[in-house]
């Protein structure tokens, strides 16, 4: 009761409104006919009637969500304000302390570890990668390249995705594409549903409710978990000897480029092999630490870079004068042999592509909303905040305010184009976040979507095929309908 005063008090003097609560359970009961689908209607209606800062009541639980790019600021500039709320701890089990979930010293004192990993000399090195692995995913869409077929871009680059990310971060090749039923490539698919559908259903939050009332998905989730777990610990042990055996017998290079290996074949270091030669005040990370910064890349790495790449070629197809421009900008910079491989300094000359990934995520960021637990009280945007207050930071709704961007659900590449520098202000657009507790792997992100966008618009003609997309939040930004497109070779 005490709590509610004072969040009462503080929110009343900051002017911060929100819908009407009922005592003791607060917005509980409005939520009650809400679902995953119609989340993003109800913010846009709590906009519209309360302004871009909304006070809410769940039970005991009291919170803030916020579209303005004020407030954003405020707390994605903040320290005071990097900790994360409970509906993470869905990923907890699998996760563990990984960069994604910790908090105070211990994540400040990873995120110092892991930044070197994302170096761009070693991001370097996984354009290769990005590049046969997208090759994968094209040959493998021949098959239904008739114009005609509907093709859902969701699961197509879900698998290349988890290829890249497992090459990338571990080091070895899952081949997803090739063999979808390979233990570990199941279980992560498998496991990424399970934890989506234990978000969108309220019944399943919490580990007790799981074990009494659906004991059965609860244990086939715990076993995915320890497939994964099992598999991660597996490659760390391999490639912790193997650095070790290179010391000590004097092959070692410390380096963060890729090295010879005994048959002269080009090593590449992977995220895993930087975290393996890293210390904390001189002592090694242990297995278990980068076993969850391993699977957190894996997670984070894979589902978000599928919605992104996904919702690219949807609306590629349904803007075919866009389409034809990055078909342009992709033979003037790549050439005309589709098979040619790319590499890093051409991917960064796709500026228009560019463009087109960047407005494809304002209209549909992978991560649509973040949420954070402000513990203490703290003032921001000049606003006293309560301290136990759980905030949902609206990136899907600040990306479309019309007080920011003109005619905000046209798809308008050009927004973001070099002339126009300046006009978007940096917190009404943040889908990889912003400040200390940004996406580590926004640049990875960024090369690895231009890397296989590029590859699908030189093979294919991107066609307006399959029902519209019906959006819902489900940990990352999906579709209930699918992610469709047709696609028709290309001949030039
Ligand atoms: C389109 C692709 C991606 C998008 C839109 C995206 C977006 C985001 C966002 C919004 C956050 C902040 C989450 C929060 O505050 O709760 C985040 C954090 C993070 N992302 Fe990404 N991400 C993408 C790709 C990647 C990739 C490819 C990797 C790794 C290879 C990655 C690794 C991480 C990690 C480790 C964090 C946690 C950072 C920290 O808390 O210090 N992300 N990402």
């Amino acid at each position: 009761y005490l709590v509610g005063r004072k969040h009462s008090k503080y929110f009343d003097k900051a002017g911060i409104k929100g819908p009407f609560r009922w005592p003791v359970v607060g917005n509980a009961p409005m939520m009650l006919k809400e679902t995953p689908k119609t989340v993003f209607d109800l913010q846009w209606r709590l906009i519209q009637t309360h302004g871009k800062n909304i006070r809410f009541q769940i039970l005991q639980d009291r919170g803030l969500m916020t579209a303005d790019p004020k407030m954003i600021e405020a707390i994605m500039s903040s320290q005071q304000t990097i900790q994360k709320n409970n509906l993470y701890g869905l990923l907890v089990n699998w996760l563990g302390d990984g960069l994604l979930l910790s908090k105070g010293k211990k994540w400040f004192r990873r995120r110092k570890i892991i930044t070197p990993a994302f170096h761009f000399k070693i991001l370097e090195q996984f354009v290769e990668v990005f590049d046969q692995q997208s090759a994968i995913m094209v040959k493998n869409l021949y098959d239904r390249a008739d114009g005609k077929t509907v093709i859902n871009m969701f699961p197509v680059a879900c698998l290349c995705a988890l290829d890249i990310i497992a090459e990338t971060a571990m080091g070895v090749k899952v081949n997803a594409q090739l063999q979808p039923n390979f233990p570990y490539v199941q279980s992560v698919t498998t496991a990424s549903a399970m934890l989506a559908e234990r978000f969108t259903n309220p019944a399943q939050r919490l580990d007790v409710f799981m074990r009494l009332f659906f004991s059965s998905a609860f244990a086939e989730l715990n076993a995915n978990i320890k497939t994964m777990q099992d598999f991660t610990n597996g490659v760390i042990s391999e490639r912790r000897d193997l650095l070790q055996k290179s010391m000590a017998d004097g092959t070692y290079e410390a380096s963060n480029a890729a090295s010879q290996d005994d048959v002269g074949q080009k090593r590449r270091m992977a995220l895993l092999d930087v975290l393996l030669q890293s210390t904390v005040d001189g002592a090694p990370l242990s297995n278990e630490d980068i076993r969850e910064e391993v699977d957190t890349f894996m997670f984070e790495g894979h589902d978000t870079t599928t919605s992104s790449i996904a919702f690219t070629c949807y609306l590629l197809a349904r803007h075919p004068e866009v389409q034809a421009r990055v078909f342009q900008e992709v033979r003037d910079v790549l050439g005309d042999d589709k098979n040619a491989p790319v590499n890093t300094q051409q991917l960064g000359e796709l500026k228009y592509l560019e463009c087109v990934i960047k407005e494809s995520l304002r209209l549909f960021p992978s991560v649509p909303i973040i949420g954070r637990h402000i513990v203490e009280d703290t003032v921001l945007d000049g606003k006293l905040i309560p301290g136990n207050t759980d905030v949902m930071i609206l990136i899907y709704h600040a990306q479309r305010d019309p007080d920011h961007f003109p005619e905000p659900h046209k798809f308008v590449p050009e927004r973001f184009s070099s002339e126009r520098k300046g006009e978007i202000n940096s917190f009404s657009y943040t889908p990889f976040s912003a400040g200390p507790r940004n996406c580590i792997g926004q640049k990875f992100a960024m090369l690895e979507m231009k890397s296989t966008i590029s590859k699908m618009v030189r093979h294919f003609e991107l066609l307006p095929q399959g029902e519209d997309v019906q959006l819902v939040l489900n940990i990352i930004l999906r579709s209930t309908t699918g992610i469709n497109v047709g696609i028709k070779p290309r001949v030039y």
